[in-house]
């Protein structure tokens, strides 16, 4: 049974660690569940990825309960197959999905998870970036995984739905270290249909594409509207690079015009392409668990404290991370895994 402490982290450390423990074939027990936040133990989101993860690899959990500041989770093999899950408020379901998409390097079978929730809120990736730029970046290394946007979910009804669709896969090595040249950028544009009278949907596109330094090319753009129980919007941003994709994203709010949701996007970009990284900031901690399966090296633009938790959660399961800082002008930091995790 691997020991963790969740006391300086969020709930990143639950997805993860049980992610890991079915991967690794270990069972796991964490005490102080997101003790770092100011309403600690288990919400929503977080259950319903431990109700997900425990369905999928058939395993004995205790204290899966809102509020529940210690889980122990014993994991058997993970099966292919099909499973629900409903985060049953706007909790994010591209969070849930990032505990069960590792599970592609362990299955025997094709598996097809439907999560409910929120699609597109705050604090976590929206599902155009995981659809968009996690995705195909992770079949470039031969994780066989999709994803379909069945209904968006914004704050706070969510309602919203996805599907994601994996096969066995077998991850190749990670190496990001050299982003190459710039092909060009991608703007996805999102609105509930409500806001379509006003045109919210393009004025974001416009504000993303107009926030652009001179000489960029834009390869896609789409404005789109789709039915859902609140009103909300999301802006996803891609970069397209010789050897890399990198995202960015904003969500709109009540009273920020259109256009900044762009703008916002695009400074983001913009901030990390003036870094040497090659892997964005958020991607940067996403992947760590990938590079602790399949090994490699990636140059991030910080050190973030999810970075940080990540990287101290692999060293839990046996995996050496090690953060090399980067020079001035040069990517914040590299992070670089030699030894694998010991699989079941
Ligand atoms: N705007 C964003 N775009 C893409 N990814 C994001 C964005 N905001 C947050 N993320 C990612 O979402 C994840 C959030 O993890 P975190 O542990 O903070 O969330 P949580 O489960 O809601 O827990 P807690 O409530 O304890 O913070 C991280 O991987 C982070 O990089």
């Amino acid at each position: 049974m691997i020991e963790l402490d969740g006391a300086d982290g969020g709930g990143q450390i639950v997805r993860s660690a049980l992610s890991l423990a079915a991967l690794a074939g270990e069972s796991v027990r964490i005490e102080n569940v997101r003790g770092a936040r100011d309403d600690p133990g288990l919400k929503h989101q977080h259950l319903a990825a431990v109700e997900l993860l425990a369905a999928v690899c058939d395993a004995d959990v205790e204290g899966a309960d809102l509020g529940a500041e210690t889980l122990t989770f014993e994991p058997d093999s993970p099966s292919g197959g099909r499973y629900e899950v409903d985060v049953g408020t706007a909790g994010s379901v591209t969070l849930v999905l990032d505990a069960v998409l590792p599970l592609a390097a362990a299955i025997d079978g094709p598996l097809a998870v439907t999560i409910r929730g929120g699609t597109d809120v705050k604090w976590s990736p929206p599902i155009d970036a995981v659809r968009n730029v996690k995705l195909p970046l992770l079949r470039r290394h031969d994780v066989q995984a999709a994803l379909d946007v069945d209904r968006r979910g914004f704050y706070p009804a969510g309602g919203g739905a996805a599907t994601l669709s994996m096969a066995p896969s077998t991850p190749t090595q990670i190496q990001l270290t050299d982003r190459g040249e710039r092909r060009g950028v991608r703007i996805y544009s999102v609105a509930s249909a409500d806001l379509a009278d006003a045109e919210v949907a393009e004025r974001q596109a416009r504000g993303a594409a107009a926030a652009l330094p001179d000489g960029v090319d834009v390869i896609e753009r789409s404005a789109t509207y789709a039915d859902a129980d609140s009103t909300g919007t999301a802006l996803t941003f891609r970069a397209d690079y010789e050897n890399a994709l990198a995202g960015a994203d904003a969500l709109g709010e009540r009273g920020k015009p259109a256009e900044r949701v762009g703008e916002d996007a695009v400074r983001s970009f913009r901030t990390f392409e003036e870094s040497a990284a090659v892997v964005d900031r958020h991607l940067a901690d996403q992947l760590l668990v990938w590079l602790a399966l399949a090994g490699g090296e990636i140059a991030i633009p910080e050190v973030t404290d999810h970075v940080e938790s990540s990287i101290e959660l692999l060293g839990e399961f046996g995996v050496d991370a090690e953060i090399e800082s980067g020079a001035e002008g040069a990517a914040a930091a590299r992070i670089r895994v030699r030894e694998t995790l010991d699989r079941r």
